[in-house]
């Protein structure tokens, strides 16, 4: 990983894109902590959409958070067209962008963000969270693996829902490669090591199982399976070269691969 906070010439003026808005939390914040900025947000579930439509209009910011209906792999080239046919709009593409919904996702998203030149090409800022509970190994390796396209630092956080669950966040700043789309596929998506590709596998099969478990597999995901899951994900990743800073005291306990080994990974 390349070392060093990410220094950033991002302009934030340009806006913030939000993938994942659930009741609006994020982006209430992200609106409050950035007066003047737009915030777009994008969700999937139209429940959820109207309680965040309600509690943004409550908080008054209606004009400054745009929240879109839809999955963000079709909304991603439709805010493009939107800000591309906005004549009088100085910005094609957003200052920042956070993803927050499943890791093994990110990816996905990221090719798109770039297809579609979402994100500043030279200093835009992408931030991801909980990139290891959801074991995003992909999308980690495509931002703090050994391609030039973003310089990234990962950083421990404690999980909102379970503060004894340690979690990651990538925060990575675009370099201005970052355009060369058939470069980083070409180039990134062969290179990914098999551990990490079938760490990426493992999480997508989670996913599965949490999200819907009867189609998944049948099988929903037990309390203790998280845990060593996430474990499993720390020490895979570790070997690859991923690991974070840690802004709190106590650094977790490493596993060992016995240990790993007597939980079935
Ligand atoms: C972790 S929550 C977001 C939390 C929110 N950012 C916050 O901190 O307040 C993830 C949300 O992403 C939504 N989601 C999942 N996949 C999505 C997708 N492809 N496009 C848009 N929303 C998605 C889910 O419905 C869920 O509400």
């Amino acid at each position: 990983m390349r070392a060093g906070p990410p220094a950033s010439s991002s302009d934030a003026s340009c806006g913030v894109l939000e993938i994942g808005t659930y009741c609006g939390n994020s982006a209430l914040r992200l609106a409050t902590a950035l007066p003047g900025v737009r915030v777009s947000t994008f969700e999937l579930d139209p429940i959820l959409v109207a309680i965040a439509r309600t509690l943004v209009a409550f908080a008054g910011l209606s004009g400054v958070i745009d929240v879109w209906t839809g999955h963000s792999t079709l909304l991603i080239p439709r805010l493009k067209s939107r800000l591309v046919k906005q004549a009088t709009r100085q910005c094609p593409s957003f200052g920042a962008i956070f993803m927050d919904r499943w890791g093994t996702k990110y990816d996905e998203d990221l090719a798109l963000i770039q297809k579609h030149e979402l994100l500043q090409e030279a200093g835009g800022v992408l931030v991801a969270d909980n990139v290891l509970t959801t074991a995003a190994a992909s999308f980690l390796w495509k931002v703090a693996g050994p391609d030039e396209s973003f310089v990234s630092q990962v950083v421990a956080v404690s999980e909102v829902a379970d503060s004894s669950q340690e979690d990651w966040m990538s925060v990575s700043v675009s370099l201005n490669k970052n355009n060369d789309n058939n470069r980083l596929q070409s180039s990134c998506l062969e290179a990914l090591p098999p551990e990490l590709a079938e760490l990426q596998a493992e999480s997508e099969r989670f996913r599965q199982r949490v999200v819907d478990p009867i189609s998944g597999s049948g099988a929903e995901v037990s309390r203790s399976e998280k845990p060593a899951f996430i474990q499993h994900a720390k020490t895979t990743l570790a070997r690859a070269g991923i690991g974070p800073m840690y802004l709190f005291e106590q650094q977790p306990q490493q596993q060992s691969q016995e240990e790993e080994e007597q939980q079935g990974y």
